[in-house]
């Protein structure tokens, strides 16, 4: 039945070793390639904006439906799918069939942060797998683009039962990780709210015509771009956010406050990301006999 609660303790019997298990592959991934704790995290934040937390972002096209992976917002974009099975294949190996692929992305969400130096905190599992995914779902703007108004931005969030305060402390998810030049594009060459030697050191390598070198890469936090610390908000207070979607949230508008403390205090940014972080992690879970535990996190049973 639906209604039943995630809880810390949900695999203490079933399956205790998960959280050692899924640490130590993402602790591995992360050693190999620091930019992969981003890209898990923000796996995470996809999957539950669509549907919910019920792992429908790893699912790949079928027959009967075609998938999240190719929407606007993941196709070309989203990674770490390897990674995921990786984990999964570890997990199935100590406590086959029992652990969620949606609970393996909360898991591996909140272990990046922490081994990128970011705060730690207990997560709540218990999540079912949905056994079908929607392509149209993901497309439908669940996912704010990085064009958003601030409004568009407060309002996406709020559709999920998230905060203004909480979509911009999540948002401080943007001090780890990359973004490709066709989605900051427009920002450094026509924006005027950015500071000019940095537009200028980004602009080196995101050629203005469309189209030319839309793939090439920068990193999302210009101080710190692998630890996770609340550099995000100092370069928002410097006109450095690479987003659009970034700087709108410091621009004389009415999140600037939640800026302006979040950049003066590591510790208020730290405690209300893992608020978030939880809440965000509840969105809609499958729960009871709802879904199923996946045996493999790309295709449903
Ligand atoms: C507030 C609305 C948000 C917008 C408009 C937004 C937009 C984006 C965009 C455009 C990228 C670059 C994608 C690419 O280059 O293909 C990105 C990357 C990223 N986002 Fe967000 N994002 C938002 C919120 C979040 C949230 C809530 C989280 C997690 C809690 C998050 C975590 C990340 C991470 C970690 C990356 C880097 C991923 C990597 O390097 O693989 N973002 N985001
Ligand atoms: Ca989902
Ligand atoms: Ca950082």
């Amino acid at each position: 039945a639906s209604g039943q609660q995630l809880s810390r303790g949900y695999y203490s019997k079933t399956c205790p070793k998960v959280f050692s298990t899924v640490r130590s592959v993402v602790k591995a991934a992360v050693a190999k390639e620091k930019r992969m704790g981003a890209s898990l995290l923000r796996l995470h934040f996809h999957d539950c904006f669509v549907q919910g937390c019920d792992g429908s972002i790893l699912l790949d096209d079928t027959s009967s439906f075609t998938g999240e992976k190719t929407a606007l917002p993941n196709n070309n974009s989203v990674r770490g799918f390897n990674v995921v099975d990786d984990i999964k294949s570890k997990v199935e190996s100590v406590c086959p069939g029992v652990v969620s692929c949606a609970d393996i992305l909360t898991i591996a969400a909140r272990d990046s942060v922490d081994i990128l130096g970011g705060p730690k905190w207990d997560v709540k599992v218990g999540r079912r797998d949905s056994r079908r995914a929607s392509l149209s779902a993901a497309n439908s703007g669940v996912i704010p683009p990085p064009t958003s108004t601030l409004s568009n931005l407060i309002n996406r969030f709020q559709a999920r039962g998230l905060s203004a305060k909480d979509m911009v402390v999540l948002s401080g998810a943007h001090t780890i990780g990359q973004a490709r030049c066709t989605l900051f594009r427009n920002r450094i060459y026509n924006e005027t709210n950015i500071d000019t030697s940095f537009a200028r050191t980004r602009q080196a390598n995101c050629p203005r015509p469309n189209g030319s070198g839309d793939n090439n890469l920068a990193v999302l936090d210009v101080k710190t771009p692998t630890k996770f610390d609340n550099s995000y908000y100092k370069n928002l207070l410097n006109k450095k956010g690479l987003l659009h979607s970034d700087q709108i949230l410091y621009n004389n508008g009415s999140t600037d406050s939640f800026i302006e403390s979040y950049s003066k205090n590591p510790k208020a940014f730290a405690n209300d990301f893992v608020t978030a972080m939880i809440k965000m992690g509840d969105i809609s879970p499958l729960t009871g006999s709802n879904g199923e535990i996946r045996k493999n996190c790309r295709r449903a049973n």
